[in-house]
């Protein structure tokens, strides 16, 4: 039996994390338009763009605090954040709904989401990711931890220094590998289940470059900051 213990070090280094993926939040204000403004498919569509933009400004604030990440060549960083961002937003807005918000948040979220003039074809993959994770009943670490992975995938489009984000995202693999361990070892595999949504995410940034797509063809307008992390207009 393997004999699993976090160092110091890696102590110090989950804490960075944590605290700089609950610091960075959505704004209150976001989401208590959620709830007031009225149902109307442009409506819903205005609020969830306004919820996109901050959750972009959200993770760019996360990934400047993930330790080393500054220290990566700065077109990289970039090139990292555009690629990981459709990613990073879909755990982060999973959690969301895996975390019960006050007052019925979730509900009024879900349907504005439904009415928001998204086709089906990528409201029903979108929601089974959402159970998926939610299912998943993560601890803030592991999402944390999980977001940090995600953002720091060696293989994006134009990284040139594949090395130097692998040997980050490495350190933060064996720490997610322990913290599995060491939290549910009745649950061996759940390391490995944990990975298996990061597949999952690929396919879902797919359907979210299709569905940036038909909101622009449906003339539906975005921010400058989502125009600038998607290259969309
Ligand atoms: C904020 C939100 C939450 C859940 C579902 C949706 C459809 C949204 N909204 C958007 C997303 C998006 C995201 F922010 C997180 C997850 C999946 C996403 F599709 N991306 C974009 C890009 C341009 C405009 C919007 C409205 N938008």
């Amino acid at each position: 039996k393997e004999k699993v213990e976090i160092t110091k070090e890696q102590r110090t280094l989950m804490k960075v994390i944590v605290d700089a993926y609950s610091t960075h939040q959505i704004p209150q204000d976001v989401a208590k338009k959620l709830l007031q403004e009225q149902y109307s498919a442009d409506e819903n569509f205005l609020l969830l763009t306004e919820m996109a933009t901050s959750q972009v400004q959200v993770l760019v604030e996360f990934t400047k605090n993930i330790p080393g990440f500054l220290s990566l060549d700065r077109e990289d960083q970039i090139a990292l954040l555009k690629g990981s961002a459709v990613e990073a937003m879909f755990l982060r807005s999973a959690q969301v709904f895996s975390r019960k918000m006050p007052s019925g948040q979730t509900e009024v979220l879900e349907e504005r989401i439904r009415k928001s003039g998204i086709s089906e074809e990528f409201i029903i993959p979108m929601f089974n990711f959402y159970k998926s994770i939610v299912s998943l009943h993560m601890v803030q670490e592991e999402q944390a931890l999980l977001t940090t992975i995600t953002i720091l995938t060696p293989d994006r489009p134009y990284v040139k220094d594949q090395q130097a984000v692998e040997r980050i995202q490495e350190t933060m693999l064996e720490l997610l590998r322990k913290l599995c361990v060491l939290q549910r070892p009745q649950e061996p595999q759940y390391f490995a289940r944990l990975l298996g949504r990061l597949t999952e995410l690929r396919t879902l940034s797919h359907y979210h470059a299709e569905m940036l797509t038909s909101w622009r063809t449906n003339d539906h307008k975005f921010t400058p900051l989502l125009c600038e992390i998607w290259d969309v207009q």
